[in-house]
């Protein structure tokens, strides 16, 4: 499908959170890519540089040189495979300490502690509390933030995913060969698949483990949404977080 195809098809932006793919509403951008991090994100108004997306950031947290990567436990290859990260992003120039990976300790940071939150855990569900599975701020202001379930956190995705479940590829046995027509049916919550970089994969089971939301996921069900993750967070490595959820290669039309 081309992507002026693809615009047709298009998702409806409404502000209903419940409203996940659209096939007919028309005249939106379907991969414009979300803020990120958020505009209203600690990491924005602490004063921080723009996120990079695999090279040429800036460090402000302890050393994590070359030499210093094999000592860090949380640059662990294992760890970064968990996270879908490459070592290099485990640290975005966040400013203001609420990186994911190696940025200050939580007790330096109190600027988003909510009231009542001591500086220690309240000041970090901001920022790259996703990466490590805590549930972001969601509380005062105009924050809006992804809360992930209980149970959903990066880990518990890595342990789901390597469990074997056949229902992770949607119960189905070999690889597919799939067409956009096919593609575009499986594009509810519950049968949802999305094409990423030629690989077809049933995201149904992700969703709710999505550091950015099911609804932001739900963007790209029934189609290609290479796109959209490459220009939201082409740092990611999408074969690693759902490899176990590949149901097939996607095939042009006319195959
Ligand atoms: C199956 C495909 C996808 C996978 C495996 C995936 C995975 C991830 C991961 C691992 C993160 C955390 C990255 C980090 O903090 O550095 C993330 C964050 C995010 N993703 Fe995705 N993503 C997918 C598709 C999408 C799509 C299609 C969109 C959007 C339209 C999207 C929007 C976001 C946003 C907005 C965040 C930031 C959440 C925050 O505020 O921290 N993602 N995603």
């Amino acid at each position: 499908m081309r992507l002026e195809d693809e615009r047709r098809d298009d998702s409806d932006d409404d502000g209903d959170d419940d409203d996940f793919f659209d096939a007919t509403s028309a005249d939106v951008d379907i991969d414009a890519p979300p803020a990120f991090p958020a505009l209203n994100s600690a990491q924005r108004s602490s004063n921080a540089a723009p996120p990079a997306p695999s090279k040429g950031f800036t460090v402000s947290g302890p050393s994590v040189g070359s030499k210093a990567e094999g000592k860090d436990p949380s640059k662990s290859s294992s760890l970064r495979e968990v996270l879908g990260v490459p070592a290099s992003n485990l640290s975005r120039p966040t400013g203001g300490g609420s990186g994911g990976g190696l940025m200050v300790p939580p007790s330096t940071s109190s600027k988003t502690a909510p009231p009542g939150v001591g500086g220690a855990s309240g000041a970090r569900l901001g920022g790259g509390g996703s990466m490590l599975g805590v549930p972001k701020e969601t509380g005062g202001g105009a924050r809006r933030k992804v809360v992930l379930q209980p149970g959903c956190s990066p880990l518990d995705w890595a342990r789901l995913k390597s469990s074997g479940d056949p229902s992770l590829r949607a119960y189905v046995m070999g690889m597919l060969r799939v067409k956009p027509s096919e593609l575009k049916l499986h594009n509810k919550p519950d049968d949802a698949w999305s094409a990423f970089n030629g690989k077809v994969y049933n995201i149904t089971p992700y969703l709710r483990f999505h550091p950015g939301g099911e609804k932001e996921l739900m963007r790209c069900a029934g189609r290609d949404g290479t796109r959209l993750f490459m220009l939201t967070h082409s740092w990611v490595n999408i074969d690693s977080m759902i490899d176990a959820c590949m149901v097939g290669i996607l095939v042009s039309e006319n195959t």
